[in-house]
């Protein structure tokens, strides 16, 4: 697997009450992800940021430019993590990771995952008998659960309360840290992407374009540390001007 590569010229939807005129929704982006980097995007509602998610997971093909998935032309495969947890409710926990594979799901594994999730003593109950907090792990473990050449996150933690979000954020780190993947993870949370990423990028408001490409080099044993993120974000407002107006 190679960096993936992602030009996007020009992105515009119709307008639903005028047939004439389209939307332009993203121009002249331009983005490479490293393999393994947590990139997290951080730009205003309605920039456009699921709108980039659904192309690179190749739901959406109406654009003009490229996205090149490093993955010398072969499929790649994809992990989605929607805002929604989109659990199957006739399913249990466990069920619902192994829907994902077409033959025998890999036991051990899918042991390992809900482990590492704090799920096992929930494996066998059914989604509505799960908090908001847990069906979102569930959601988490079946994006990892197929290995995916690159891992899409939608806001995965929006509308969880302060410390459910944290714990949540926490178990999905160390799973990274353990299982290193490809992520690109949307969030409005400067704090929550600081805690999370190799890397930030800020967005514009549409058409949505990169503002600024910036690093995070606080160490991942310093992430849960909130004295830490808290200073880097502090410095990081001070010197990028431009990012304030975007949160
Ligand atoms: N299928 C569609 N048809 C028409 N317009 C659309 C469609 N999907 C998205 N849009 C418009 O494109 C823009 C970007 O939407 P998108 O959902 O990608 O933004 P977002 O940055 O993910 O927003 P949020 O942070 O609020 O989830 C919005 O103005 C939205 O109304």
């Amino acid at each position: 697997m190679s960096d993936i590569r992602i030009r996007i010229d020009n992105k515009t939807f119709a307008l639903p009450n005028a047939a004439d005129q389209r939307h332009h929704a993203i121009a002249e982006l331009e983005l490479v992800v490293h393999p393994h980097q947590f990139v997290c995007l951080v730009g205003p509602s309605g920039c456009g940021k699921t709108t980039l998610l659904n192309m690179i997971a190749g739901l959406d093909r109406h654009y003009d430019g490229r996205i090149d998935m490093g993955t010398a032309g072969k499929n790649p495969s994809i992990g989605y993590v929607f805002q929604n947890p989109r659990l199957l409710p006739w399913l249990s926990v466990r069920q619902n990771i192994e829907v994902v594979f077409q033959q025998a799901p890999p036991a051990a594994l899918i042991d390992s995952l809900l482990d590492s999730m704090q799920l096992l003593d929930a494996q066998h109950q059914y989604p509505e008998r799960l908090s908001l907090g847990m069906q979102r792990r569930v959601a988490i473990i079946r994006a990892f659960a197929i290995d995916p050449d690159i891992l899409l996150m939608d806001e995965p933690f929006v509308s969880l309360d302060a410390p459910t979000a944290r714990q949540v954020r926490s178990l999905l780190y160390s799973l990274w840290l353990k299982r290193p993947h490809t992520v690109l993870f949307v969030t409005h949370d400067l704090r929550e992407a600081i805690a999370l990423a190799d890397r930030l990028i800020f967005l514009s408001p549409s058409p949505m374009r990169v503002i600024s490409d910036i690093e995070v080099p606080i160490a991942r044993d310093r992430r849960h540390d909130e004295a830490f993120t808290e200073s880097f974000r502090q410095q990081l407002l001070q010197n990028h001007p431009e990012i304030g107006g975007l949160l």
